[in-house]
């Protein structure tokens, strides 16, 4: 490993020079006596674990927040960020990892904030913003997005397409993606791909933040990274192994990446949860499945083919229009949230920040809620040991117990998503649906879940798990099935699982059915 705290070219050439840049939160110094710089043009990507600091770079850069201390020269030039606005002028564009988008305005409403179609001759400007908007949109290859649905009804990789479109579309020198991917799979991976290398190709400097290597060196031709708020390394990416980035990372060796599978695995326990033919008024069509206790069941499938009507639906928050939900082998049905709790069964949703946490609450408060009488002492609440109880749980998640007294929304974001996971590892559910659960997770906390899923299985608990990250399916699931079109086309056992499979079925090839069929 040759890791260099030198500039890595001359000054002039320089985008963006952060020296000895101090940012605290309170107690917490997120960013601490940080320095590194990235050329003009170049695609550089930050890395480290969750709170390690990244998202604070990027509210510093994008003038959402100011250094306590230190300085950041763009182009050359001494810039004190003080405002979006002022960042915005300065050539910075920002796609954040929290979208932005008010979900109950329109795309074309969202695409002009903040600054609107302001012009006194009203109608007539937004005719030509709404041309140039629809333009830029074909442009990018989102032509298909239609320009007044509102932002609520459209999928979340839609919804993060459209905020890096808009930062995109405003010409930016800088592009800054915090997290652009985590909510993209497959050929949307590629599309941002594709944009970031034209970006480049016409001068623009990208800053890439992701927990997936394999982006990072498709993306990036140098790499920081941050631990704990320090600067660990900067250097090109081709300098390091993968080995070497986790190290740095996580500050200590890695185990294993996945745990092994339980060694001859029968068929499992008895069935909890499945479906005959079942359809909803969205996307799933005639969906038959059958979950065991003891089981890992794996789901694949491009955005937008119905897995997620399944999970929903499972939670009683789909609308079913045809077939049944079985609960233990007869037919049940779970109309609402409140009843699929009963029935012992939790749902980490998509998007975990808005829809599985309270964020002014702390977080103990969001993860003993759903369990709250467990801890009633007549009319009282034994804190103590909600308070243990609550602690061992974060323990396990490695989540810092300040989350025990501290608001969930001054956690990073990936913080965020493990609180939202220990509350459904307390609830002690007997079916966990798992909806993309270590999207924005870094690489140890992601070995951990692993664990932790692999561990409830075998205590009898059963899981559906939904993941983007293809290998995760191939490594930890018992058996897969893939959604193509709305309906389930195709399952593969464990044996035969691998990712060319997976994909393959994902993207509707006739050869999986055939496999499937024989
Ligand atoms: N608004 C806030 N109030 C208090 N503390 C905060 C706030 N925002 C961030 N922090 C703290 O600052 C540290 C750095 O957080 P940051 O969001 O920059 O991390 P990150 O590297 O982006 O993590 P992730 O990968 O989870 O998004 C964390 O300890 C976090 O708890």
């Amino acid at each position: 490993m040759k890791a260099s705290l030198q500039p890595l070219i001359s000054d002039a050439a320089l985008a963006i020079d952060i020296a000895h840049v101090t940012k605290s939160y309170g107690a917490t110094r997120a960013i601490d006596d940080v320095s590194f710089s990235i050329r003009q043009g170049g695609s550089h990507a930050l890395l480290g674990e969750n709170g390690a600091g990244k998202s604070t770079l990027v509210k510093l850069l994008s003038g959402l927040v100011s250094p306590d201390s230190g300085s950041i020269r763009l182009f050359g030039e001494e810039a004190s960020l003080r405002s979006p606005r002022h960042s915005h002028a300065l050539g910075i564009q920002t796609a954040y990892q929290e979208m932005t988008h008010v979900k109950d305005l329109s795309v074309l409403d969202n695409m002009l904030l903040p600054y609107g179609a302001v012009n006194p001759l009203g109608m007539m400007r937004r005719r030509q913003a709404r041309d140039q908007i629809g333009n830029g949109l074909s442009e990018l290859g989102l032509g298909d997005i239609a320009l007044d649905e509102e932002v609520q009804h459209l999928e979340l990789a839609v919804r993060q397409k459209l905020e890096i479109a808009r930062a995109v579309m405003r010409k930016p020198r800088v592009l800054l993606l915090d997290e652009s991917t985590s909510t993209l799979s497959g050929s949307d991976v590629d599309w941002l791909g594709d944009l970031i290398v034209k970006q480049r190709a016409s001068g623009v400097t990208v800053v890439f933040i992701s927990h997936r290597l394999s982006e990072v060196r498709a993306f990036c031709d140098t790499v920081t990274v941050l631990r704990g708020g320090k600067h660990i390394a900067t250097s090109a990416s081709a300098d390091f192994s993968d080995g070497d980035i986790i190290g740095m990372i996580a500050g200590r060796e890695m185990a294993h990446a996945f745990p092994r599978r339980r060694a001859a695995r029968s068929a499992g326990g008895a069935e909890v949860l499945g479906a005959v033919d079942l359809s909803t008024s969205g996307k799933l069509r005639n969906a038959s499945f059958s979950l065991h206790a003891g089981e890992i069941l794996g789901v694949a499938g491009l955005q937008g083919m119905g897995q997620l009507d399944l999970f929903l639906a499972c939670f009683g928050m789909a609308d079913v229009t045809g077939g049944t939900l079985q609960l233990d082998g007869r037919p049940a049905a779970i109309l609402s949230p409140a009843e699929a709790v009963k029935a012992g069964i939790s749902l980490v949703p998509e998007d975990r920040k808005t829809e599985g946490l309270f964020l002014e609450l702390s977080g103990r408060h969001n993860a003993s809620m759903p369990v709250l009488d467990r801890f009633r002492r007549g009319m009282l609440i034994d804190t103590q040991l909600e308070e243990e109880t609550v602690g061992r749980v974060l323990d396990r998640m490695e989540i810092d117990r300040r989350a025990l007294w501290t608001r969930a929304g001054a956690f990073s974001g990936g913080n965020q998503q493990k609180i939202a996971i220990a509350k459904w590892l307390l609830a002690e559910s007997r079916v966990l649906l798992l909806y993309d659960p270590t999207r924005g997770i870094d690489v140890g906390t992601k070995n951990q879940i692993y664990r932790l899923m692999r561990d409830y299985a075998d205590a009898g608990g059963a899981v559906l798990f939904y993941s983007t990250e293809i290998p995760e399916l191939v490594h930890l699931a018992d058996r897969a099935m893939v959604f193509y079109g709305g309906g389930i086309a195709a399952e593969i056992a464990a044996a035969d699982l691998s990712e060319e499979a997976l994909l393959r079925a994902a993207l509707g090839s006739p050869a999986a059915h055939l496999e499937l069929a024989a």
